[in-house]
Parts: structure tokens; C-alpha cells; sequence
């Protein structure tokens, strides 16, 4: 009878590699869609104009907090969008109604994150700016 395999432990040395690399994969993700995908650069660019708006209107810690996970969540959506995209272009590259529906779902998730997002900013930002220009 064969002798049991004892897993032997994992080295730290690799078990930090093995993270290491992940952490590369994943960067490397994001900067490939960027690469890619237009619609990442406008969200580069409302992420910077964001983070200005906040700076000049000294947000309070809990606005920050919002506002983080407002900008984190849409850039996540874009991304598992893109991957989405990657995956049906892969598998269907053909016209096939469920490919169109994956993809139209995934875009639709992206538009729901990005109609909360617009709202939290509206919250946040809007009584300031509107106070700003004297209305
Ligand atoms: N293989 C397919 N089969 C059926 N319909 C498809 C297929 N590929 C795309 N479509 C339809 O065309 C739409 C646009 O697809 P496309 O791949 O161009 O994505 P997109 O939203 O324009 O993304 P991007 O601009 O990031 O490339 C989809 O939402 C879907 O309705």
C-alpha cells in the first residue's frame, strides 16, 4: 500500500513569493484594462478630479470614507465588467443572445455603481458647491 502523502509545510520565503506574485498578477491586471479600456482613464480622471474636490472642501473623515468606497466600487465594477468581457469574447466570440445578455448584465452593473457613486458625490459635494457658488 502507498505510504500517505504528509504535506509538507510551506516556507515562508515561498509562501511570500506566492503572495508576491499575486499582488503582480493583480497589477498587472488593472494596467493591462487600462491599457484597454477608455472608460478606465474617465474613471482615472473623475478619481483625480474627486480626491481635488475633497482636498479643497476639507471633507470630514466619514465623507472620506464614503467617498473612497464610492470610487473603489466603481473602479471594481469596471473591472470585473472587463474581465467579464475578456471571458465571453473567449468563449463566444461568435454572436450568441447569452454572451449579448452577460455582457449587457455586466454593463449594467457598472451603470448602477456608477448612478450610486454619482449620488454620494451629490450628498457629499453638492450643499458645498452650491453654498460656493451662492445659491
Ligand atoms: N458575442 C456576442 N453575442 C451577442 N451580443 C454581443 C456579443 N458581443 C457583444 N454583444 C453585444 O454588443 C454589446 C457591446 O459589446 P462590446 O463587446 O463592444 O462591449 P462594450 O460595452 O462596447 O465594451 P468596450 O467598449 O469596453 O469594448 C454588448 O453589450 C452586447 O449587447
Amino acid at each position: 500500500m502507498a505510504e500517505p502523502q504528509v504535506p509538507t509545510p510551506r516556507q515562508p520565503s515561498s509562501l511570500l513569493r506566492r503572495r508576491a506574485a499575486s499582488f503582480g498578477y493583480a497589477f498587472r491586471g488593472v494596467w493591462a484594462s487600462l491599457r484597454t479600456e477608455v472608460h478606465l482613464w474617465f474613471h482615472a480622471a473623475a478619481t483625480v478630479v474627486v480626491v481635488g474636490l475633497g482636498l479643497y472642501c476639507g471633507l470630514a473623515r466619514w465623507e472620506w470614507v464614503a467617498v473612497a468606497l464610492a470610487v473603489g466600487a466603481v473602479w471594481c465594477a469596471e473591472l470585473v465588467n472587463t474581465a467579464i468581457e475578456a471571458v465571453v469574447n473567449l468563449v463566444s466570440p461568435e454572436y450568441h443572445p447569452l454572451a449579448g445578455r452577460a455582457k449587457d448584465v455586466a454593463a449594467g452593473a457598472v451603470l448602477v455603481m456608477a448612478l450610486a457613486a454619482l449620488a454620494v458625490g451629490l450628498l457629499i459635494f453638492g450643499p458645498r458647491l452650491w453654498a460656493e457658488l451662492g445659491w
